[in-house]
């Protein structure tokens, strides 16, 4: 298994290993939101990001301002005092030197000199104070702006329409937003180390250009081979990462694979462990090289930027020693000069890597404010027109909806009526609408055509938040929240709280407390495997705790006492047995019986023909509809054909009846 390591920094068809070609066909992309930034960095020369610094930093301010003002004030202060005291620690030591050149006893020269050596002290002392205060103020800052970068992009995603969050661009930009909730708080910490490094420039710069302006240059000469080493090797390491990230994240699946249960019997049976580990140790040593190779080509820049560093402040100091040879420039000035290029120059260079970071964040930032203005734009509008609370009826008048992305609509030209209190079934083949139909009852979509009506209100311009809490929903694959046994019920009406009164009520409905006693915590099993003390229920187990949240949510009252009116049972029973089936049916039934609508979606025909009214779809349209008995008159009816198919499957006294079912029913 021979592999062949990159050439360097880019990743190209040629730079992958042989282990990766034959497992994986070349390099692993992926295709989240973030990876979008992953070559930007490359293309980007480092005069392009200082360009951007005086942007960067202001988001940062914007951010930190919404944060916590105190905090931000304190850093702020604090780096332009220590700025102050550095540049005021450099004019101390001018002084000073200047009192131990002058003419006169060791003695007296000592005591003039000692008032600005104590001021070199004292400028000292206030910098390291006020640069514990100012990370005390950047600790306080960071989590708190991570915080509410968080919560605020958290609460805009809630929002968004669930047509957007299907839409594959917002997806993306959702991922990679995520990340920018983290990279704000390393915004944050390198916006505070950039202003650190510019104002102990400016400060150091400034000392120098008021001393002597010739020093100014020697400045730069000093800083600019350090600067320039420290970009190409943070470039080439930076290239080196993103060349083999796909290596490596291949190298991680394939140590995943080894050691995950899913993949253990063939591992073991199959004798795959020891071929996925000569890939893997092959692609390992393949990285091993590039890792030596970069350290290499690192030490290399840093050993020519310390050379030309080193000649610029041979040169530098050859010259201050001629200036002041030549009584251009007194000893005392030549001294601080010395100082002052030493610390100048490390500042340089701690710019230009802290501003390379700070470029790196920002990337990921600008991402969270773009998602921030497309939550805002794809949010579920708030307020609206006031809606029944027991509308009489809610009426479809050629309702027709297409997916974002797709050819042919979901629903077509869809006329149809739900009266108040009744069990309204919806029935027909896989994929022919039915949920959703109902998420566009729920208002979780709005129909591209027609309208849905509660007693004459349109939905589409109503108050989203009153349709939402008049809703309960069970739906097919129904949040399993990895949550306590009570919170999964509870969450059902979280406003209502802990009430055990309410609990006891729900599980009562849905027969759960054989369930919750079988568990050692009781409610408080945590229904989550993979946790520590977490169980993994069944699927009916689960379907019960569903239905018990269902009528929590369909028995209480929503903000302002609104009550429940449409209850939505999408496949509720699919994993019941057939003793808790019949009894779930019974109970869905008394729901309609309290006065609240039913909407039933339900492959199993025995329990629709007990609905008050049976709607049949086929291809998105609405094809029958009426009572039980009035759909199995219809000979030709599809509704009668699958429902006769079901039956015979368990009763053989319904004989089969050639030639009475539709050649394509298919939703038996
Ligand atoms: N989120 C989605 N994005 C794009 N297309 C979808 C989405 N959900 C459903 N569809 C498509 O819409 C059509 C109707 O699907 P729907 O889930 O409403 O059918 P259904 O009658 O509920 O099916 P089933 O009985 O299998 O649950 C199908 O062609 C399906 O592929």
């Amino acid at each position: 298994m021979k592999t062949r390591p990159p050439k360097t920094g880019t990743a190209t068809e040629e730079s992958i290993s042989a282990s990766e070609k034959f497992l994986f066909g070349g390099p692993l992309r992926y295709d989240y939101g973030f990876t979008s930034h992953e070559q930007t960095m490359l293309k980007i020369s480092f005069l392009a990001v200082a360009r951007q610094i005086p942007g960067m930093l202001r988001t940062a301010l914007h951010l930190a301002w919404r944060a916590d003002r105190t905090a931000l004030m304190v850093v702020a202060l604090a780096e332009i005092g220590r700025a102050l005291a550095a540049a005021f620690g450099l004019l101390a030591t001018n002084r000073a030197l200047a009192s131990l050149f002058a003419s006169g006893s060791s003695d007296q020269l000592l005591r003039a000199a000692l008032p600005a050596a104590l001021a070199v002290g004292g400028a000292s002392a206030l910098s390291a104070l006020l640069g514990i205060a100012s990370s005390w103020a950047g600790d306080r800052l960071e989590p708190k702006t991570e915080r509410a970068a968080t919560v605020a992009f958290l609460a805009r995603a809630a929002r968004v329409e669930l047509a957007s969050l299907e839409d594959p661009d917002f997806s993306r930009l959702l991922e990679s937003a995520r990340f920018g909730t983290a990279a704000v708080r390393r915004l944050i910490s390198q916006s505070i180390a950039v202003l650190t490094a510019l104002l102990g420039l400016v400060a150091a710069g400034g000392v120098l250009l008021t001393l002597d302006p010739v020093l100014m240059p020697m400045l730069v000469l000093i800083a600019a081979p350090k600067g320039w080493g420290a970009v190409r090797s943070a470039r080439r390491r930076y290239g080196s990462t993103m060349a083999w990230l796909q290596h490596h994240r291949a190298a991680a699946i394939l140590a995943q694979l080894i050691t995950q249960p899913h993949s253990a019997p063939e591992v073991r049976v199959h004798a795959i462990g020891p071929f996925i580990l000569g890939h893997y140790t092959a692609m390992a040593e393949a990285s091993e090289q590039e890792q030596n190779r970069l350290a290499r080509a690192v030490v290399g820049t840093s050993v020519l930027a310390s050379a030309l560093s080193g000649l610029a402040a041979a040169a530098t100091f050859a010259v201050l020693g001629w200036l002041v040879h030549d009584g251009q420039m007194a000893l005392a000035v030549a001294g601080t000069a010395v100082v002052g290029i030493r610390t100048g120059a490390a500042d340089i260079t701690s710019l230009v890597n802290t501003a390379n970071r700070l470029y790196e964040e920002a990337l990921f930032v600008a991402d969270l404010e773009r998602l921030q203005r497309e939550s805002e734009r794809r949010a579920i509008p708030t307020g609206g027109t006031g809606l029944p609370h027991r509308p009489d009826v809610i009426t479809l008048d050629g309702v027709g909806f297409t997916y974002p992305g797709r050819a042919t609509p979901a629903l077509t030209g869809i006329t149809l009526t739900i009266p108040r209190g009744q069990v309204v079934a919806l029935v027909g083949d896989n994929g022919s609408g039915k949920s959703t139909l109902v998420k566009l009852l729920c208002g979780l979509y709005l129909p591209d055509t027609g309208r849905i009506l509660w007693d004459g209100t349109d939905t589409a311009g109503a108050d989203r938040d009153q349709l939402f809490s008049s809703v309960s929903v069970l739906e097919q694959d129904f949040q399993r929240w990895p949550f306590t046994l009570r919170a999964n019920v509870l969450v059902g009406r979280p406003e209502h709280g802990d009430d055990p009164a309410l609990l006891k009520r729900a599980a009562d409905y849905a027969d759960l407390h054989p369930i919750v006693e079988a568990q050692t915590n009781g409610w408080d099993t945590l229904a989550a495997r993979g946790f520590q003390g977490g169980v993994q229920l069944s699927g009916g187990q689960w379907q019960r705790v569903g239905m018990a949240r269902t009528h929590h949510r369909a028995t209480t009252h929503g903000p302002g006492g609104r009550p429940t009116h449409l209850v939505i049972a999408d496949e509720p029973t699919s994993a019941l047995d057939a003793q808790s089936e019949v009894a779930a049916f019974a109970r869905i039934r008394e729901l309609a019986d309290r006065g609240l609508t039913v909407i039933l979606i339900t492959h199993r025909l025995a329990a629709t023909a007990d609905a008050d009214l049976i709607y049949v779809l086929h291809q998105g349209r609405l094809a029958e509809q009426g009572t039980h008995e009035e759909l199995m008159a219809d000979p030709a009816g599809r509704y009668r054909a699958s429902y006769l198919l079901q039956a015979a499957q368990y009763d053989t006294a319904v004989p089969h009846q050639r030639g009475t079912e539709p050649a394509d029913a298919e939703f038996s």
